[in-house]
């Protein structure tokens, strides 16, 4: 278990950690998601010892990092910008740590085994691929048999088969319970492998629960649905609350009704659907949401999250933006 409590980093005028408190619990895996410059990375080097906090306690199965005689066997992290001798090889890299942790040997190539770098084991780690790099990076953290692992975008630089690894390999170390803490960027990858989630912006916990709730409290349920009058359709669902987008020919996403009076409002009209869809808000949606004013580096082009400007032809239903232009003329 991981507990920070009012945990604080500050570095000169920059606060990067703003008194969080959080508790990473065992058996599940959680996710920790957060804008860049949110203060991921700072959390979790004061988990491990590697930054003090200005302000506040975090403690590994109760003890503060530093205080563990045998701190490899606790806690294993992969964190961003590992330093390995790039002359050594996987297999004396990760048997020099394992020698200086009186961890035996025989760990060395059970962990090789378990991250699949036996083919590169005797290899210089100079001519590593990122992925295999992370690899070794997954290999390190689990050499002591910790109980608890922490993983700072451990996907980042693998292909598909290795992000599938890793989602799994989570996962295990979690149903056999052990805590795991892992940071991603990327939401389709954490939807599928988080069960709770931790979400921080600019230094402060923006959502601590589990990860169905923080989707259903953020996002907004919509329904999908086909029929071939979508402009007729769509004045008729069209009320104060409601929004109406059209993504496809023949496709209308209404959000603010639900399916029944959505189906009601068409047999009044005598209007042909034939599709009704119940829509899971996503991840990414929610995130979206929750984040919103806490994103400290905002891009300019963020045009894939933003609604498309109204394109389509006068009269015609393209876009959300283009049916509020609608209602507001009405
Ligand atoms: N050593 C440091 N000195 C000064 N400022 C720092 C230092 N480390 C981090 N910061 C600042 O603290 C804030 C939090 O940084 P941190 O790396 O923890 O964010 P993050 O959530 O991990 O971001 P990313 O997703 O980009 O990795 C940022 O504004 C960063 O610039």
């Amino acid at each position: 278990m991981i507990q920070a409590t009012d945990l604080a980093k500050v570095y000169g005028a920059k606060t990067a950690v703003d008194g969080v408190t959080f508790t990473v619990q065992p058996g599940r895996v959680t996710g920790f998601l957060g804008p860049n410059g949110a203060g991921k990375s700072t959390t979790m080097r004061m988990i491990m010892g590697l930054d003090a906090p200005t302000r506040g306690t975090v403690t590994v199965n109760g003890s503060p990092y530093p205080k563990h005689r045998a701190p490899l066997r606790e806690i294993g992290a992969l964190l961003e910008a590992r330093a390995v001798h790039p002359g050594r090889t996987a297999y004396s890299h990760l048997s020099a740590l394992a020698a200086t942790h009186g961890i035996p040997s025989q760990r060395v190539n059970e962990v090789i085994e378990m991250t699949g770098l036996g083919a590169v084991a005797k290899k210089k780690v100079k001519g590593f691929s990122l992925g295999m790099g992370q690899r070794l990076g997954i290999a390190a953290a689990l050499l002591g048999d910790p109980q608890v692992v922490v993983l700072d975008e451990p996907v980042n630089g693998l292909d598909p088969e290795g992000v599938v690894w890793v989602r799994n390999l989570v996962k295990y170390l979690a149903s056999e319970g052990r805590t795991v803490f892992l940071s991603s960027h990327l939401m389709s990858e954490m939807a599928q492998t988080a069960d709770h989630l931790i979400v921080i912006g600019r230094g402060r916990i923006l959502a601590d629960a589990p990860i169905d709730d923080v989707i259903s409290s953020q996002g907004k349920a919509r329904t999908r649905l086909r029929t071939d009058r979508p402009e007729e359709f769509s004045r008729l669902l069209a009320r104060s609350g409601v929004t109406i987008q059209a993504p496809e020919h023949e496709v209308l996403e209404v959000g603010g009704l639900d399916p029944r009076t959505i189906a009601q409002t068409a047999l009044d009209h005598q209007i042909l659907v034939y599709e009704l869809t119940p829509l899971q808000a996503s991840l990414e949606e929610a995130y979206m949401q929750l984040t919103k004013d806490d994103v400290e580096y905002r891009s300019h082009d963020a045009s894939h999250h933003e609604e498309p400007p109204a394109s389509s032809p006068s009269g015609a239903l393209g876009t959300k933006a283009a049916h509020e232009t609608q209602e507001a003329t009405r």
